[in-house]
């Protein structure tokens, strides 16, 4: 086996060696290496004659067609409540300076809860309104006492508003839409319609039809001139404010801005019913299940199934990194080994000598991270069990002790599953095995469910 004459550092190119570069398959993911734009720091937007932009998003509301108690946007997916999601698709935008968040008054506490839980930072909350366009007025007033000296924040040039239940917003398309607003003093985003809009007579029968192609589904980000919005809004009738549910038409009406309308992608949808809960949730963890970070010492045997699994991941449509042990002992070095966003997902190969030894290792290491604050991370131990006598022989009752990493590793937020690979030297069966593993491997990195955790799988 040509595998065991490789120091441990080799193991990457020794993996990468048959590893074809693979396009990524994550439209759904919230970074869009593709389509970053170019940014600079702190409020200015590159080649946009740089305005100082801030955003609103409203989490006023109580989510009646949901059907559930507990508003929309505190609802949870992988644990962690809607509007954290939004927030961070805000945040990862470092051009956007500050983001005033509206809450109902009763869910303050809970919003700094959060704020706090997930390390938000460019947070501040204001209190919301009995209807969406006053929770957006309360959070534009919290930007304009910026003239006031006690205030902390500034008054924005440009401010984008964004409903807080729409967390798959990326930044090139608030770019685009931030730097219509600028020029033209107002932007929304827009998608074709899906059904044709049709007006219903007073006796419930057809009445007109509107010629679908001329028509667009008003969608979120859109983004304003600060002043003439917020003149927009205070100029408002209580009608507007209480019916009314396009920000683009105050504008326009009270303003006379019309807004350049911006072309958006498919994701900007409003989750609004418990379906569109699971979606998001789909969504989600299809973006967290495209990395896969594969730890392994150089060991004939163990190379050898790193090298099966290795491949038989990426076959799915995984892109997969190997290294080896000594390549994890910071963070920053795990953070990087994607370009555009972290891992979420590690596999340990351990061997008899060290038993869980690898896997406890890197639980304290993410652990001590910040990876897992935001998503819970995945951890496959796996386990090679050769035949009784074998160098590789693990006593079955000896990885019971997978239960006790698992139980410490969830309350960091990682989920330790145990893989037991029964070695052969029949390369047919082993690769079966390993397909199998990987099988596994794949379905719970796809499922994101902490069920299993702390079960000792057998491929
Ligand atoms: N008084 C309100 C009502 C709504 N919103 C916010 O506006 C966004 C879009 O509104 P919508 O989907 O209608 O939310 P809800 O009003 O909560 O839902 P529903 O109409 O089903 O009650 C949501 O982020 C919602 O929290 C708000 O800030 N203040
Ligand atoms: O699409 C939108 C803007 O054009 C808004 O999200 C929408 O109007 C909100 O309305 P509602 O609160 O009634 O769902």
């Amino acid at each position: 086996m040509l595998f065991h004459l490789l120091e441990d550092s080799e193991i990457c190119s020794l993996i990468a060696v048959r590893r074809r570069r693979r396009c990524q398959n994550s439209a759904t993911f919230f970074s869009h290496p593709m389509s970053s734009p170019k940014h600079v720091g702190s409020g200015k937007v590159a080649g946009m004659g740089k305005p100082q932009v801030a955003a609103v998003l409203p989490a006023g509301g109580s989510g009646e067609r949901m059907g559930v108690s507990t508003p929309k946007q505190f609802c949870t997916i992988l644990g962690r409540p809607l509007i954290s999601y939004t927030i961070q698709a805000f945040e990862r935008v470092r051009w956007i300076k500050e983001i005033v968040v509206v809450v109902p008054a009763e869910k303050i506490d809970l919003m700094q809860s959060i704020i706090h839980k997930y390390g938000h930072k460019r947070v501040t909350l204001a209190e919301g309104g009995t209807a969406r366009h006053r929770s957006i007025l309360s959070g534009l007033k919290m930007l304009a006492q910026s003239e006031s000296p006690v205030s902390k924040l500034w008054k924005p040039d440009v401010v984008i508003i964004h409903d807080a239940v729409r967390p798959f917003v990326e930044e090139d398309i608030l770019l685009k839409v931030t730097a219509a607003a600028n020029e033209h003093g107002a932007a929304g985003v827009v998608r074709p319609l899906i059904s044709t809009v049709i007006a219903s007579s007073e006796v419930g029968c057809l009445d007109y039809s509107l010629e679908r192609a001329k028509h667009r589904a008003s969608e979120m980000p859109q983004a304003f001139q600060f002043d003439a919005i917020f003149q927009a809004y205070l100029q408002s009738s209580d009608y507007d404010l209480d019916y009314g549910t396009e920000c683009l038409q105050l504008a326009l009406k009270y303003s006379s801005m019309p807004a350049k309308l911006v072309d958006g992608p498919p994701d900007l949808w409003k989750v609004t019913y418990s379906r569109d809960l699971y979606a998001a949730e789909s969504l989600i963890k299809d973006g967290l299940s495209q990395y896969v970070c594969l730890i392994t010492v150089m060991k004939e045997d163990v190379v050898q199934v790193g090298f099966l699994l290795h491949e038989t991941l990426k076959t799915h449509g995984k892109q997969v990194k190997g290294i080896s042990p000594s390549m994890c002992e910071n963070v920053s070095q795990l953070q990087s080994l994607f370009k555009d966003k972290p891992c979420y997902n590690f596999i340990c190969i351990n061997t008899k000598e060290s038993s869980f030894e690898d896997a406890e290792k890197m639980v304290d290491l993410l652990g001590s991270s910040s990876l897992p604050i935001l998503y819970p991370v995945l951890l496959f131990s796996v386990h090679l069990v050769g035949p009784e006598g074998s160098s590789l022989y693990d006593k079955p009752q000896e990885l019971e002790g997978i239960r006790d990493l698992s139980h410490k590793a969830m309350k960091k937020n990682i989920w330790v599953y145990g893989l037991v690979i029964n070695l052969t030297k029949i390369e047919q069966q082993l690769q079966e095995t390993v397909c199998r593993g990987a099988a596994i491997i794949m379905a719970l990195i796809k499922d994101r469910c902490g069920t299993l955790a702390g079960q000792l799988l057998v491929a």
